[in-house]
């Protein structure tokens, strides 16, 4: 379970997240909200990329302040543009990339990568250059390096933006399939239908919480 205890948040003295106090214990959440309504900042806050400025983050127990590497550990994260988080030229070794520190065996490092290249079927991917994978291809590819370190939880953050209708659903059908904790940032709202949850911020403040039928309902009766 992810928890906020009276989370604010600011950049350079300006406040950007006002007193946000949650639990996240239900298995596919979203956030929606106006851009510049702080949903990055919300959700860099719940793996330790952000640390907040009042208030504690706690993720199954672990403060994102103290215990940032473990935390790390149990929450993985998409950026929105697969480019910024592909860090080796092949595909393989941007799986492998992830599991170093762990020392694995050699067999084990294998089997590892082949499982993720089956789970999307890329295997025949394995070899080839990341940057000859398609929009589509390529987030499944950072969500593979992600997934591969068998994190407990997975923050995405607008992880369709960037695909074409074709990529998108390849990428929500893979969403799906995740026994994850999942928390999705974006805009693209049919994503959360079959939601647990759907939060919707504005001003740094949460103005709903709920279903996603009356959560999204709101966001879209803010937007009018
Ligand atoms: N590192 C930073 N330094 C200073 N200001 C920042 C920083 N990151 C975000 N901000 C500011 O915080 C506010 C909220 O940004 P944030 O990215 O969290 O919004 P968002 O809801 O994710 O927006 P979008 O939908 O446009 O991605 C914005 O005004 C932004 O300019």
């Amino acid at each position: 379970m992810i928890e906020l205890r009276d989370v604010s948040h600011a950049f350079d003295g300006r406040m950007i997240l006002h007193d946000v106090h949650l639990r996240l214990d239900q298995r596919r959440i979203g956030v929606v909200g106006a851009n510049g309504s702080g949903k990055s900042t919300f959700a860099r806050l719940l793996n330790g990329l952000l640390v907040p400025t009042q208030g504690r983050v706690l993720v199954d127990g672990l403060d994102t302040r103290t215990d940032g590497k473990a935390v790390r550990r149990a929450v993985g994260f998409v950026f929105q543009n697969p480019d910024s988080q592909i860090v080796f030229p092949i595909v393989s070794e941007d799986l492998a990339f992830g599991l170093k520190p762990l020392r694995l065996p050699r067999a084990e490092l294998d089997a590892r990568i082949d499982a993720a290249l089956r789970r999307y079927g890329m295997e025949r991917y394995r070899d080839h250059p990341c940057h000859h994978l398609s929009g589509g291809e390529k987030q499944l590819l950072a969500l593979s390096s992600v997934l591969i370190m068998e994190p407990r939880h997975v923050i995405l953050d607008e992880p369709t933006t960037l695909l074409d209708l074709r990529n998108r659903n390849r990428v929500v059908e893979a969403l799906g399939d995740l026994p994850q904790r999942i928390i999705v940032v974006s805009h693209d709202l049919d994503l959360f239908r079959d939601f647990d949850r759907v939060i919707v911020f504005d001003g740094g403040r949460i103005v709903a919480d709920d279903d996603p039928a009356p959560a999204l309902a709101h966001y879209v009766s803010l937007m009018s």
